[in-house]
C-alpha cells in the first residue's frame, strides 16, 4: 500500500536530535514533500497527558512500557497513520527504538513482551529511516545540565544512559539499513550536515488518492 514516508529520530537525553528536526523539515520541504511533525511520547491531546505523567510520577518498568505503547496507539491511530495516507512525511521525534532502547535495554524489561505489545499496536508499521543521535553519556549529560532541569528519565545515572546507548545500538545492528547512526559528539553544524546528507536525497511519495 502506497503511504508517505515516516522518520524517526532517537538517541539518548542530551544527544542533540530536537536541535536539527526543524532544519531537517525545511530541507523535505525544499523537496516537495508536505512533512508533519510529532513526537513521542505525545502528539494528541491523549497522548500528551499520558506523556506528563510518564516524565514526572514514579512507576516501574512494566507501567512505562505500558503507557508509551498507549501513547503510541492513539498517536499512530489519529496522526501518524492519517497522515501517512494522505502522502504526508511525517517526522517523529522518537518512537519504538526509545521503548526497547529505555526500557528494553535500560530498564532490563522482556524484549519479547515489547515485541509483542509493538505488533498489537503498530500492527506491522515501522518507520522507513530513523537517525540515531549517539553520543556518549558524560557528553549528553553536559548538554543537559547546560540546558535544563532535569526530568524523571533524565536523572538515571550514566549506566542506564550507557544500557540505553547499547540498547540503541543493538536496533542499528538488527537493521542497519533503516537506522543510521549519526556522530552527535560533533559540533552542531558538522551533525546537521549529516542530517542533511541524509535526509535530502529523499523523494516525497504519493498517497492514496
Ligand atoms: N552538537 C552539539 N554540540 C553542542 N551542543 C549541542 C549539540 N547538539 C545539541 N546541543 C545542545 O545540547 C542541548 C540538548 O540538545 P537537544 O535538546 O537537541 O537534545 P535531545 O537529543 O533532543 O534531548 P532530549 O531527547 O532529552 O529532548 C541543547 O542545549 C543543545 O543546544
Ligand atoms: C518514546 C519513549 C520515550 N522515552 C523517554 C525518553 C526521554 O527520556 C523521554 C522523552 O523526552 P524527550 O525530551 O521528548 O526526548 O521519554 C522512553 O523511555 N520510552 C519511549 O518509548
Amino acid at each position: 500500500m502506497a503511504h508517505g514516508l515516516f522518520i524517526t529520530f532517537e538517541g539518548i537525553d542530551g544527544a542533540g536530535k530536537s536541535s536539527h528536526i526543524e532544519a531537517a523539515a525545511q530541507a523535505l520541504r525544499e523537496q516537495g514533500h508536505e512533512v508533519v511533525m510529532s513526537r513521542e511520547p505525545g502528539g494528541t491531546p491523549l497522548a500528551e497527558a499520558l506523556r506528563e505523567l510518564f516524565l514526572h510520577r514514579p512507576m516501574d518498568a512494566l507501567t512505562e512500557a505500558l503507557l508509551v505503547f498507549a501513547a503510541r496507539r492513539d498517536h499512530l491511530a489519529t496522526v501518524i497513520e492519517p497522515a501517512l495516507q494522505r502522502g504526508c512525511t511525517v517526522l517523529c521525534d522518537r518512537f519504538t527504538d526509545a521503548t526497547f532502547a529505555y526500557q528494553g535495554a535500560g530498564r532490563g524489561f522482556d524484549l519479547a513482551v515489547l515485541s509483542q505489545l509493538e505488533a498489537w499496536v503498530q500492527q506491522g508499521r515501522q518507520p522507513d529511516m530513523t537517525l540515531w543521535f549517539d553520543v556518549p553519556p558524560a557528553v549528553a549529560a553536559q548538554r543537559r545540565a547546560a540546558a535544563r532541569a532535569a526530568d524523571r528519565l533524565e536523572a538515571e545515572d550514566l549506566a542506564f544512559f550507557e544500557r540505553v546507548r547499547s540498547g540503541y545500538e543493538a536496533r542499528r545492528a538488527a537493521d542497519p539499513g533503516r537506522v543510521r547512526c549519526i556522530d552527535s559528539g560533533q559540533s552542531l553544524e558538522a551533525v546537521r550536515a549529516a542530517v542533511l546528507a541524509l535526509v535530502q536525497p529523499l523523494q516525497p511519495r504519493g498517497g492514496l488518492l
